[in-house]
C-alpha cells in the first residue's frame, strides 16, 4: 500500500483479542472512508487464534488501512501459566513497547495522532516523547469507561474486596455499580490483573482525548457526567468523543456463496429464531450446556447455537484459541438425542458462526449473548433484543446496563458466572423475549427505537457523526504536511 504525504495520517495500536481487533479495524476503516485520513494499524496478536489471523488477512487484502504486524512477543517467562487474560494482555502490551517505539520512529511521515486501545495505555508515553497527539480508544460503553477512570479513587477509599461491599459503588453522576457486577479485574484486589486495571484507570487521563464506542441517546447521563466539571470531568480533564456504534455491518452475501445455515434462516418466519453465542472466548461448564440445551428444547422456539467444548475451570479459557476448536464432535457435549429431537427447529454450529449475517437476518428474533460489547452493538443496530448471559470481563456491567437502563434485555436472577442457571429460568427468559405480549412487547419495541436512534447518531448531523468530525478536526488542526 502506498503511503502518501498528502493526507493526514493516524496510527493505531491495537491489543490482542477479537473484541479489540474488530472495533479497531472498523474505526480505522471509518476514518479512512469518512474523514479522509490514511490509517496504519500496529496490531498485537495473540498468535494462537486462527480467527484473529484470518480477520487480519482479510483486512490486509481489503487494503483500506495499512497493517503492521510486529513479531510475536514471548511472555512465558514473565507470567504464571494460570495468569488472568487481563494480565496476559497487559504484559504483552508492555513487552511490545520497544517494537512500537521503533516502528513509530521509522515512519516516513509524521502522524497527525496516535490512537491506543484500552489495554495499551502504557504506550501513551511514546507519542508523548515524540510530541505526537495521543488518544485512547475505548471499544466499550461509557459506563465501563466511567468505572475505569474512577477506580483509582475507589481504590483509595473502599476497604476490603469490592464484591463484599454492602453498598453499591458510587461513581459521580453515573448509575451506581452493584458489587456483584464489578468487572473481573476488580474481583480480587491482590491479583496482578487488579493492579494492571488500576494502572489503566490512572493512565487514560494522560491522553489528549478518549474515543468511546457508544452514542448520546444510549448513555446520555454517563456521557453528561464525563463532561461535567463537577463530576467526572474533574477526574479526566480531557474531551470524550462518543463515536459509536462502531461495529461490523452485514456485508453483501455473494450469490451462490450462501451457506446452508443462511439458507435455512431464509426459510424461517420473521423474528422467530433465537441466536445463541458467547463471543470469541465464552465457554460454559458441561452442566450449564445441558441446562441451555433443555431450555432451548422446552421453549419450543427455533434456534441457532454456536457450541464450544465445555470448560470446567474458567469461562474465558478459549479466549486466545477461538476458531481452533471447530472440528470437535460437539454432539458428545449435548444431551442424548438433542440433535435428533431439535433437527426441525434448530441448528448447532461448532466453534464459530457468521454472526453478523445471523443477527442481521430478518428471521432472527433474539440474541442469547454473553454481552461482549461488539455483540451487543451488532444486536442493537439490527433491532434484536438480548437475553443477557454475562460470563467474564465487563459483561455483567453490560448486561445490567441493557436490562435495567436501556430496557432491551432480560438476564437471569443468578449470574451465570456465579452458578448454574436452570432450564426453567432459561425457558422463561426465552419466552419473555420471543412471545410475551406485555413485558416482551415493550422490550421488542424499545430495541427498535434504539436501532433507529443509533442510525440517527451516525447519519450526517447526528451526535456520533459530529463527534467523529470534531475528533478529525482536532487531529487535522495540528498536522503538518
Ligand atoms: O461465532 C462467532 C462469535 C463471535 N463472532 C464475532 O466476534 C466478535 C466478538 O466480540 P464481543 O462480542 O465483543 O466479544 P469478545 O470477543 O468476548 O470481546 C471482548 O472484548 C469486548 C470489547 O472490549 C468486551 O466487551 C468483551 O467483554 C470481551 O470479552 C463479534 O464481532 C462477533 O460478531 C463471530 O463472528 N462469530
Amino acid at each position: 500500500m502506498e503511503i502518501t504525504n498528502s493526507k493526514p495520517h493516524l496510527v493505531f495500536l491495537s491489543s490482542p483479542g477479537l473484541g479489540h481487533l474488530i472495533p479497531v479495524l472498523e474505526l480505522g476503516n471509518r476514518l479512512v472512508t469518512l474523514c479522509n485520513f490514511e490509517v496504519t494499524i500496529f496490531t498485537v496478536l495473540s498468535n494462537t487464534s486462527q480467527t484473529e489471523t484470518q480477520l487480519l488477512q482479510s483486512a490486509m487484502t481489503a487494503k483500506i488501512c495499512e497493517i503492521i504486524q510486529p513479531p510475536p512477543v514471548d511472555i512465558s517467562s514473565l507470567i504464571q501459566p494460570e495468569a488472568a487474560i487481563v494480565t496476559q494482555i497487559s504484559v504483552m502490551m508492555r513487552e511490545i513497547r520497544p517494537a512500537f517505539r521503533s516502528a513509530l520512529s521509522a515512519l516516513n511521515f509524521g502522524p497527525a495522532a496516535i490512537i491506543i486501545d484500552l489495554s495499551g495505555t502504557e504506550s501513551l508515553e511514546i507519542p508523548k516523547e515524540l510530541g505526537i497527539p495521543k488518544y485512547v480508544y475505548m471499544p466499550n460503553n461509557a459506563w465501563f469507561l466511567a468505572l475505569t477512570i474512577y477506580l483509582p479513587f475507589l481504590d483509595q477509599v473502599v476497604e476490603g474486596e469490592f464484591v463484599d461491599q454492602k453498598e453499591n459503588l458510587e461513581i459521580p453522576g453515573c448509575r451506581p455499580v452493584r458489587p456483584e457486577d464489578v468487572v473481573d479485574p476488580m474481583l480480587d484486589r491482590s491479583n496482578q490483573q487488579y493492579f494492571e486495571y488500576v494502572r489503566v484507570g490512572n493512565e487514560i487521563p494522560k491522553a489528549d482525548g478518549i474515543l468511546v464506542n457508544t452514542w448520546e441517546a444510549l448513555e446520555p447521563t454517563t456521557l453528561a457526567a464525563l463532561r461535567d466539571e463537577n463530576l467526572l470531568y474533574k477526574t479526566i480533564k480531557i474531551p470524550v468523543f462518543p463515536i459509536g456504534p462502531v461495529r461490523r455491518a452485514v456485508g453483501k452475501v455473494q450469490v451462490g456463496s450462501k451457506c446452508e445455515l443462511l439458507n435455512w434462516l431464509d426459510n424461517q418466519p420473521k423474528e422467530s429464531v433465537v441466536y445463541v453465542s458467547f463471543g470469541s472466548g465464552g465457554t460454559l461448564s458441561f452442566e450449564q450446556m445441558q441446562e441451555i440445551a433443555y431450555g432451548l428444547e422446552m421453549s419450543h422456539q427455533r434456534f441457532i447455537w454456536v457450541v464450544r467444548r465445555p470448560t470446567i475451570e474458567t469461562g474465558d479459557s478459549s479466549f486466545f484459541t477461538t476458531g481452533n476448536v471447530g472440528d470437535d464432535d460437539i454432539s458428545r457435549y449435548l444431551p442424548d438425542g438433542f440433535l435428533t429431537r431439535t433437527k426441525n427447529i434448530g441448528r448447532v454450529i461448532p466453534g464459530w458462526g457468521p454472526q453478523v449475517q445471523i443477527i442481521g437476518h430478518p428471521s432472527t428474533g433474539a440474541f442469547f449473548s454473553h454481552c461482549g460489547w461488539n455483540s451487543i452493538l451488532e444486536s442493537l443496530t439490527n433491532g434484536v433484543p438480548i437475553i443477557g448471559w454475562p460470563l467474564y470481563a465487563e459483561q455483567r456491567l453490560n448486561a445490567t446496563l441493557l436490562a435495567e437502563e436501556v430496557g432491551v434485555a432480560v438476564k437471569p436472577k443468578i449470574l451465570p458466572s456465579n452458578g448454574v442457571v436452570k432450564r426453567e429460568e432459561i425457558v422463561m427468559m426465552i419466552r419473555k423475549i420471543m412471545a410475551d405480549e406485555e413485558e416482551g412487547d415493550k422490550i421488542r419495541k424499545r430495541v427498535k427505537e434504539v436501532k433507529e436512534n443509533s442510525e440517527r447518531a451516525l447519519n450526517e448531523g447526528g451526535s456520533s457523526c459530529n463527534a467523529l468530525s470534531s475528533f478529525a478536526g482536532e487531529c487535522k488542526k495540528g498536522w503538518k504536511r
